[in-house]
């Protein structure tokens, strides 16, 4: 089997929802292993389509989607489910278990090593909980080990779904507006842990984002997407002030 190190290929990949809605429209793109993307564009461009078309929480209508060279889109049973480890997903609204533990929270970022019978009963490894806590520390929430997760602000609920994702120990994050509800400071906080990962453990990490600013000040490469189809595609070295209004133009004329 190829080893995985988080290369993703799109290609001609087009998706059009049964009630006939077109939700992304021939997209190519090429993203290499370590790189940190970012997505802009206005609300329904697409963004979450194409998120969730990287690990197959939707299928697409056309083309491929190959990570590390293997087409998720045609992925069946065993296959699909090892492709799905490699790819972590973090949400807008964190997706925890609300009135259960940080660390049970944590703990169920594993679920894809065990059997369901295990994972079922908590039945987890002594290494891995020692590896939940050692990424409960790296976003700085190891303090909150026993703490129901419904007792967290909405910037520690995410931080603690960024522990979660780490446990997969995935080559790729996906991350789909996940400061959207977050307030400035807990938004950089965020920002700086998924930044961190991309540095320090060199994974892949696609961010959708609604702020072009934000997009600045962390992506290598910032793509644009309206209407479904790719608008924009620069390095952020290239990426100009000029553009930055261009960006908002653009992706705003509808
Ligand atoms: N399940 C669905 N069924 C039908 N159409 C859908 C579905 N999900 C999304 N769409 C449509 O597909 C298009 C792209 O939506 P998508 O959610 O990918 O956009 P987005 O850029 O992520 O928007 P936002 O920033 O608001 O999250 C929109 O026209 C949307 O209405």
């Amino acid at each position: 089997m190829t080893k995985t190190v988080g290369n993703i290929k799109i290609a001609h990949v087009s998706k059009v929802y049964t009630n006939g809605t077109i939700g992304l429209d021939g997209i190519n793109l090429e993203i290499p292993s370590g790189e940190f993307l970012v997505i802009v564009g206005l609300s329904g461009a697409g963004k979450s389509t194409l998120l969730r078309a990287i690990n197959r929480l939707h299928d697409v209508t056309t083309g491929s989607i190959e990570i590390d060279g293997e087409d998720i889109t045609k992925a069946r049973g065993k296959g699909l489910r090892l492709l799905r480890r490699n790819i972590a997903m973090i949400f807008q609204n964190f997706n925890l278990v609300k009135r259960a533990s940080v660390a049970r929270n944590v703990l169920a970022g594993r679920v894809g090593y065990y059997s369901t019978f295990r994972s079922t009963f908590g039945l987890f490894s002594k290494g891995d909980r020692e590896m939940a806590a050692q990424n409960l520390k790296r976003v700085n929430m190891i303090e909150k080990y026993y703490t129901r997760a419904d007792e967290l602000s909405g910037g520690q609920q995410q931080r603690v779904a960024i522990a979660r994702a780490m446990m997969q120990a995935p080559k790729v994050v996906l991350a789909d507006e996940p400061i959207a509800s977050l307030d400035p400071k807990t938004t950089e906080m965020v920002m700086d842990d998924l930044k961190r990962l991309n540095q320090e453990l060199g994974l892949t990490v696609i961010v959708n984002l609604h702020s072009v600013p934000l997009a600045m000040q962390y992506a290598d490469r910032i793509i644009g997407l309206r209407a479904g189809k790719l608008v924009y595609d620069k390095p952020i070295s290239e990426v100009t002030e000029a553009d930055f209004t261009g960006i908002y133009a653009e992706l705003g004329d509808k």
